[in-house]
C-alpha cells in the first residue's frame, strides 16, 4: 500500500514524534547481465523495529539487490518499494531512508565536515546537526577537518554512516558497514543498529561475515548464486538439539550396552555416540556394565555459522536441513 504523505511531502519534521520504520518489500527482483543472472526472483520483507541481516558470499548478489532496492539499478523483473512506495518516488529520500552502498564513493577532496554539511543542505537539515552527528559516529574535530581522500575504509565507513542518520530517517539500508571498522567501531555500530530498529526503525545490514550481524540481527535472509538459500529467524532457522552425546574408554562396549537397553546410538564421527534418549537412560545402561563414561552431554543443534556455510558452501560444512528452511 502506497503511503500517499511519503511521495508527497517535499520534508518530514524529524524528532521524537516520527512515524516508526517503513516497511522494505522486495518482491520477485530479478537482475539480469546478459548471461550472468545476478538476482533471482529474490523476495523479502523487512519489518519495522527489526534488523535484518542480508547474507551470502561474495557475488552472491546482495549489492544487486540492494540497489534495486535504492532505485540505482533498474530490476530485469519483480519491485522493491519502502513503505509502499519504490524509492524512486520518496520526495526527499534521505529523511526517510538512510543509505550507506559504497562508502568509497565519497568526494575524496571534501573534508568529512564539508561531506555532511553539504547533506545537510540537500536534504534541507539544520547544518547544526553536522558537530553532533560527526561526535555519534567517532570521528573527531581534527579527523573531519581532513580531506575525505586521506581516510581510512573504516572513517569513511563512519562517515557514510553519518550522512545516512543525518535526515533523521525510520529505514537504513547498508552494505557491508562493519568493512574496515575496528572492533570498537564493529560494538558501536552494533549498538547504533539495535537502538535504531528498538526505536522502531527498520533496518537491512548486508554482509558476507555471518557473524558480524548475527550479535545484532532479528532475521537473516540468506543469498547464494542469486536465490533466497534460506531466510527467518534464528530460532526458525537451527535445528533443536535432540538427544545427548555420549563417549566411553570402551566405545564398542558402550554401544553394546546401550542396544541391550533399546538405544539405537549412532557415532558422531569423532569417537562419541549420539543417542535419542535422556542422559539418565544413556547413563544407567552405561553404569549396568561398568562403562568408564568419558562424557556424556545434551547434543547442540546445527549453529549458524554452521547452516550459512551449508548453505552458501556445501562443500565446507556438513549438511543441513534446507528442506525446513525454504
Ligand atoms: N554491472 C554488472 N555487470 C555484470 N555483472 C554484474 C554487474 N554487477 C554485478 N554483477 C555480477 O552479479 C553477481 C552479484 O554481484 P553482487 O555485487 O551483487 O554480489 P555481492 O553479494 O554484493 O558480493 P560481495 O559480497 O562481493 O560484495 C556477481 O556475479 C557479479 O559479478
Amino acid at each position: 500500500m502506497v503511503d500517499p504523505g511519503l511521495a508527497a511531502r517535499p520534508t518530514r519534521r524529524p524528532g521524537p514524534d516520527r512515524q516508526p520504520g517503513g516497511m522494505i518489500s522486495v518482491a520477485s527482483l530479478t537482475k539480469r547481465y546478459r548471461e550472468v543472472a545476478a538476482v533471482e526472483d529474490v523476495s523479502f520483507r523487512c519489518e519495522p523495529g527489526t534488523v535484518t541481516g542480508f547474507l551470502g558470499p561474495n557475488g552472491a548478489g546482495k549489492s544487486t539487490t540492494m540497489r534495486m532496492i535504492c532505485g540505482l539499478t533498474p530490476p530485469t523483473s519483480g519491485s522493491a518499494t519502502v513503505q509502499g512506495v519504490p524509492y524512486r518516488r520518496i520526495s526527499n529520500p534521505g529523511r526517510h531512508v538512510g543509505v550507506l552502498l559504497d562508502a568509497a564513493a565519497q568526494h575524496s577532496g571534501r573534508t568529512g565536515r564539508e561531506t555532511l554539511v553539504l547533506t545537510a543542505q540537500v536534504l534541507g537539515v539544520d547544518t547544526a546537526r553536522v558537530g553532533a552527528m560527526l561526535d555519534r559516529v567517532g570521528l573527531p574535530p581534527k579527523a573531519a577537518k581532513r580531506r575525505v581522500g586521506a581516510y581510512s575504509l573504516g572513517m569513511r565507513q563512519r562517515l557514510g554512516i553519518a550522512q545516512a542518520l543525518l535526515g533523521d530517517p525510520t529505514v537504513l539500508i547498508l552494505d557491508e558497514p562493519a568493512n574496515g571498522l575496528d572492533p570498537e567501531g564493529i560494538h558501536w555500530m552494533r549498538s547504533m543498529l539495535r537502538d535504531f530498529a528498538d526505536r522502531g526503525g527498520t533496518v537491512l545490514l548486508s554482509s558476507h561475515l555471518l557473524l558480524e550481524v548475527e550479535a545484532v540481527a532479528d532475521r537473516f535472509v540468506v543469498i547464494a548464486g542469486g536465490r533466497i538459500a534460506a531466510q527467518g529467524t534464528k530460532g526458525e532457522l537451527l535445528t533443536k538439539p535432540t538427544g545427548v552425546v555420549v563417549r566411553a574408554l570402551d566405545g564398542a562396549a558402550l554401544r553394546a550396552a546401550l542396544a541391550r537397553d533399546g538405544l539405537p546410538a549412532r557415532p558422531d564421527g569423532q569417537g562419541a555416540f549420539v543417542v535419542d534418549a535422556s542422559a539418565e537412560a544413556v547413563g544407567r545402561a552405561a553404569a549396568a556394565t561398568g562403562a568408564v563414561l568419558l562424557e556424556l552431554r545434551q547434543a547442540g543443534g546445527s549453529g549458524l555459522e554452521e547452516l550459512f556455510l551449508s548453505l552458501t558452501n556445501p562443500a565446507a560444512a556438513a549438511p543441513a536441513p534446507q528442506e525446513a528452511l525454504r
